[in-house]
């Protein structure tokens, strides 16, 4: 750590509050941390973060920056690996490392001591410094940016208990800041809402301007933006936010705005407005194209009713309200986009609060006056564009120049059951839980009475006995709950964090970049099913639900079983099946949702309650059982020939890719099955053709035709999958192949765990085991730079024949069972620009993700479908069916 009392001196004589200094920032490569950013800010001090406010009537919004912390590690051999792609390493140096997240908050303006206290007990106001010996009255020169009208109401208030100065900023440059910022720099940030129907869109961050701001507030601001801090306000209404609150107040009794929108739900405003059918006898007017429907004046009928206000039920005046309103503000917005010759209406302020009947009206008017030619768009983050702003307003904050694909948003996961702490309900038969109930399996000897000649699979299929055991029994668990539990977010009343606003955490990661041998990027969608269809989303929310108390006791048996674990577990368990009943009732309550979201959302919980690697154990017993018969196999593949040889590693592949604790099939199949049956499964299973059979093509592409011998390929980039058998018996050995025919291999793993898949920590070990067995791997892994420790007693003696013909390993910054690259780390980037050939494996990164994808170069996934569901849809086939799809660069 650096020296906190230097820092203060610092900040002491600035005058100001500390900003980041990007003078000489350079992006680090550091394979030995998380996927979390890291610029190197080697004029930066060490503490600093950025606090900005917005400090509306009704709601303060707060945006702040919070530092990563610094986790460097030291992994020599994967620093040579580095080495070789050309990638410095900086672990030596002694600058920080700077990375970041951006929160967002927002506080009821009248519990604006709430928000005082909670900028107080983080420290915001002076840096975000935890420290204990920090003294309060150190730093009374602070200044912390804001906007809204609060920044003039309230400054004496920020002075008087935190010491600090309001630099206030001005509002409307605020909004368009906070908007231009949000809509180049978050994937989806846009979204239409029609008839309760959401739909995310990519805007083109090339065809941005202009567009039209209507900001609602109390009232409604009309700008036309037409770049950076280029904008001007082109017209507005004071008919707004706060005439509907207003109006409402006095008409309704309502006590809060949101109870008057709440009550609008439950409105019917034909009994207060005149409808072109009220006076056209029931008819349309369709000779001006109005259907009876059509709302011709609001309240209007309230004029020719001898009724009084509480004749009136307050839901249909708060609907009918609502409507004037929306319906107002959307022709006016509609009218001026007309004016300057807009194409988008963005809408945003605090009336609208991502409330689904405002947007809905407001698109209605839109649509309706422009007859479909406009489309009225939200954001979602629209409540924090003045906040957001109001941040972008200090000089040198490094985000302008961040890019799409280095920001990541996370949903605190634990959150609606930790507030900081996990809180779950007392757990009932820890005992009970903790007595796991072995499964007897049938026992290699059982079933080969008489043992002739022990083959290399069969001597797995031995060691592999111990593999699925101990297996918990379905019955009894006290941990996971494998249903929907009502989230505790619902409900009525102003949420005031972040997950329920749905919006979540920013993480800023500049080290992640567009893989770059994706054939077009902006065509590229990572999900292969779309679950915006509710029943898609039923079926896999309700797999993800019933797995839960699997994964449950996988992930506390891999922390020792302990009461502590055990607690976790029901927590995690209770908050994950909560964010699942939310996704169900609000599918975009956590922006656009695909399947690989959610599967990275699981693996996201469980480390936010601690759970670093549940599958620990049983990818450690399964690799052994793995490395043992390796060499057996890999002499048999060398009795082969070469057409067969390849055609049997690709065999190995697919069946190999059986040992799956993320399916739900596969772990019953371990449940109920030996491991002999399963895996004598999967290899029975391997006739060709497969479902999906590119081999030829493949074989082709390697072996030739003919006396026609293929150039090999330069590099080939293989996204491994599973730990255990997928990984040691059939991607390393299909990577052996590679390089002995003189192609260069990356082994692309995980950056974090995510059920049993191997990470890029793990590799170097597994791949320094099998080197041990093997000359081709340890020559190859030598020259990558893997094998650090000199290896004595190797099989190999003729020194002078070195390869040098590298296997790397290099991390792909994720840790998800799937593979989103449009962000992937620096030196999967690094390494894909020599590669010509990819081959991506395993369900999640071979199907789930990526299956339509292309590539510049000729690539080849290879998986088998462990899902019946999927294997119909995606394949016309069955559970278990195998894909191999080759498709050569253009
Ligand atoms: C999580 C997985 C993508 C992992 O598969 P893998 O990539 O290891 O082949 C897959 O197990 C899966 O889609 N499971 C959920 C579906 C099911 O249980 O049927
Ligand atoms: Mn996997």
């Amino acid at each position: 750590m650096g020296d906190r009392g230097s820092n203060i001196n610092s900040i002491h004589r600035s005058s100001s509050r500390p900003q980041l200094d990007l003078s000489k920032a350079e992006i680090e490569a550091n394979i030995d941390e998380d996927k979390y950013p890291t610029i190197l800010l080697p004029n930066q001090s060490d503490h600093l973060s950025h606090l900005a406010l917005d400090l509306g009537g009704s709601l303060i919004k707060l945006v702040y920056f919070s530092r990563h912390e610094d986790q460097s590690g030291n992994d020599r051999r994967m620093r040579s690996v580095k080495d070789r792609m050309g990638l410095p390493n900086r672990n030596r140096r002694t600058y920080r490392v700077l990375g970041g997240r951006l929160h967002f908050l927002m506080f009821e303006t009248s519990k604006i001591n709430e928000c005082l206290d909670f900028i107080h007990s983080k420290k915001l106001h002076c840096g975000g410094w935890e420290s204990h010996d920090y003294d309060d009255v150190a730093d009374r020169n602070a200044i912390i940016k804001a906007t809204g009208g609060g920044a003039y109401k309230f400054a004496d208030l920020f002075k008087e208990r935190l010491g600090v100065s309001l630099d206030k900023e001005d509002e409307m440059a605020c909004m368009v800041a906070g908007a231009n910022f949000l809509l180049k720099a978050i994937r989806h940030e846009a979204f239409t809402h029609m008839e309760g129907q959401k739909e995310f869109l990519q805007i083109d961050h090339n065809d941005l301007y202009p567009y039209l701001l209507v900001n609602i507030g109390s009232g409604v601001s009309i700008i036309k933006v037409d770049g950076d801090g280029k904008f001007e306000r082109v017209s507005g209404t004071n008919v707004g936010g706060g005439t509907y609150w207003g109006l409402g107040r006095l008409l309704t009794k309502c006590q809060s705005f949101d109870e008057l929108l709440e009550l609008s739900q439950k409105g019917d405003n034909r009994n207060i407005d005149m409808l072109v059918g009220d006076i056209y006898g029931g008819m349309d007017y369709s000779k001006i194209g109005l259907s009876a429907s059509t709302i011709a004046s609001s309240f209007g009928k309230a004029t020719s009713e001898k009724k009084e206000l509480e004749d009136y039920r307050p839901e249909d005046i708060s609907l009918s309200l609502l409507r004037m309103i929306s319906y107002n503000i959307g022709q006016i917005s509609h009218l001026n986009a007309m004016r300057f010759g807009l194409k988008r209406i963005f809408f945003g302020g605090f009336f609208i609060r991502g409330h689904a009947y405002t947007m809905d009206a407001i698109s209605f008017a839109v649509h309706f006056w422009s007859k479909g030619a406009a489309q009225a768009m939200f954001l979602r983050h629209e409540g924090f564009l003045g906040a957001l702003g109001a941040f972008m307003s200090y000089e040198k904050h490094g985000l302008d120049d961040l890019m799409v694909h280095q920001l990541v948003e996370r949903f605190p996961m634990g959150a609606p059951y930790t507030g900081g702490k996990i809180h779950g309900p007392p757990l009932k038969d820890l005992d009970e839980k903790a007595r796991y109930c072995m499964f007897s399996f049938i026992t290699f000897e059982s079933v080969f009475n008489v043992p002739v000649q022990i083959s290399w699979m069969e001597k797995f299929l031995q060691m592999g006995t111990e593999i699925t055991a101990p297996v918990p029994m379905a019955l009894p668990r006290t941990t996971g709950l494998g249903g929907f539990e009502v989230p505790l977010s619902k409900g009525s009343t102003l949420r005031s964090d972040a997950s329920a606003l749905n919006v979540g955490v920013l993480h800023l990661v500049p080290t992640l970049e567009v893989f770059p041998l994706l054939a077009d990027p902006k065509m590229y969608e990572p999900n292969t099913i779309d679950i915006s269809d509710h029943s898609e989303l039923e079926y896999w929310l309700t797999i993800l639900a019933e797995h839960l108390p699997d994964l449950v006791d996988k992930a506390v048996a891999s922390e020792g079983g302990t009461d502590d674990a055990k607690r976790r577990g029901d927590a995690f368990a209770r908050a994950f099946s909560a964010h699942l009943a939310r996704l169900m009732e609000e599918p975009a309550a956590y922006g656009k949702l695909g399947l690989a979201k959610l599967l990275e959302m699981r693996e996201e919980c469980l480390r936010e309650f601690h759970f670093v690697d549940a599958y620990i154990s049983i990818k450690q017993r399964e690799n052994e059982a793995s490395l043992a018969v390796l060499p057996d196999l890999l002499m048999e593949l060398d009795s082969l020939d070469e057409e067969t040889r390849l055609l049997t590693l690709i065999e190995g592949v697919l069946a190999a890719n059986i040992f799956d604790w993320g399916s739900r099939a596969c772990v019953d199949l371990y449940h109920k099955g030996t491991i002999i049956e399963i895996y004598r499964m999967s290899r029975n299973k391997m006739q060709r053709p497969w479902q999906v059979d590119d081999f030829d093509a493949f074989k082709e592409r390697m072996l030739g035709s003919g006396d026609k011998k293929p150039t090999p390929h330069r590099r080939a980039l293989l996204f491994v999958d599973n730990s255990g058998a997928d990984i040691v018996l059939g991607m390393l050995p299909l990577a052996r192949e590679l390089l002995r025919r003189g192609t260069e291999v990356v082994l692309v793993a995980n950056s974090l765990p995510a059920l049993n898949d191997v990470t890029a920590k793990e590799l170097p070990d597994i791949v320094a085991e099998a080197a041990k067995h093997c000359d081709i791997l340890r020559r190859a892994a030598e020259s990558g730079g893997l094998l650090v420790d000199a290896m004595t007693n190797t099989l190999d003696s003729s020194k002078e024949n070195l390869s040098t013909i590298p296997l790397m390993v290099v991390e792909n910054g994720c840790g998800s069972p799937c593979i989103d690259l449009r962000q992937v780390s620096s030196e999967l980037a690094a390494a894909a620009n020599d590669a010509d050939l990819i081959i991506l494996e395993g369900m999640g990164r071979a199907l789930h993700t990526n299956l339509n994808a292309r590539f510049k170069c000729d690539t080849l996934k290879l998986a088998m479908v462990k899902n019946q569901r999927l294997a119909e849809i995606l394949v016309k086939g069955n559970i278990y069916d195998c894909v191999c799809k080759y498709e050569p660069a253009n």
